[in-house]
């Protein structure tokens, strides 16, 4: 396997209501992109990472980050789009001609073990997709434009997707660029795939794996360090 590992990082965190873009908070010793970036570092089967950022914070990624931790895997520093689906269709234009594989992980998702990514690329090299997600702890609603509840949909058929998410390349390709010609934007790569009636594989991630998305993310953050110390 050659397997090329896309790091979506072009979002303006928003919700994090911060000056600073959220993916650069510190979060104990170094930047929340540096933690993501240091998994994949450390992942044998990655042959190449390619962060995808805004293309005002580029430089800042190539210096404060790739340069000052020494990630030798990153190959590119790319610049995103308006949306993440966009950042990551500019990525996959990006990956070596000789990769035969593609995995996407959200550069606000540092939580990510060696044992998950392992998983969920051995999944993929058998179903050609694959994906983490835990199960939904809540009941989930579906609502009409009024707020009315529409109906409830059954619960043990309903996960919370994650990422990372592996995809033989040539898949992933199609699926992006048969969305781009649909005017399609979905809220993940998978959802892609499945649209273009292939299956995905879920594989069991962790509550642990959250995507650092508003300022208690940031809290729950620091104690998922302390108790891994
Ligand atoms: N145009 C975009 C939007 C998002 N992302 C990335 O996709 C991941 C998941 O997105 P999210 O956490 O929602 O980040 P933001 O879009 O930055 O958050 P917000 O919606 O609060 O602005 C993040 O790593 C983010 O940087 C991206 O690469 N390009
Ligand atoms: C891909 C993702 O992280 C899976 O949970 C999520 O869908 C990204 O959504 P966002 O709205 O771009 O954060």
């Amino acid at each position: 396997m050659k397997l090329s590992v896309v790091i979506p990082a072009a979002g303006q965190g928003k919700r994090m209501k911060t000056e600073k873009n959220k993916q650069f908070l510190m979060l104990n010793d170094k930047e929340i992109l540096a933690h993501t970036l240091n998994k994949f570092e450390s992942a044998s089967v990655v042959d190449e990472v390619i962060i995808v950022a805004r293309e005002e914070e580029i430089d800042y990624c190539k210096n404060k980050l790739v340069d000052n931790y020494d990630f030798g895997k990153v190959t590119k520093v790319i610049a995103g789009g308006e949306t993440r689906q966009e950042s990551v269709y500019n990525g996959l234009q990006a990956v070596k001609s000789t990769s035969n594989y593609v995995l996407i992980h959200d550069g606000a998702r540092p939580f990510i073990t060696a044992e998950l990514i392992n998983k969920v690329i051995t999944a993929a090299e058998k179903y050609d997709a694959a994906a983490v997600g835990v199960p939904v702890k809540d009941t989930i609603k579906v609502i009409n434009s009024d707020n009315m509840i529409i109906n409830t949909p059954d619960r043990s058929k309903l996960v919370a997707i994650q990422t990372p998410q592996v995809f033989d390349k040539e898949l992933i390709t199609e699926a992006y660029q048969n969305a781009l010609a649909d005017d399609f934007i979905g809220t993940d790569s998978a959802s892609l795939v499945e649209r273009i009636n292939q299956t995905v594989k879920l594989v069991q991630g962790s509550y642990e794996n959250i995507k650092i998305t508003t300022p208690e993310d940031l809290e729950f953050g620091e104690r998922i360090l302390a108790r891994r110390k």
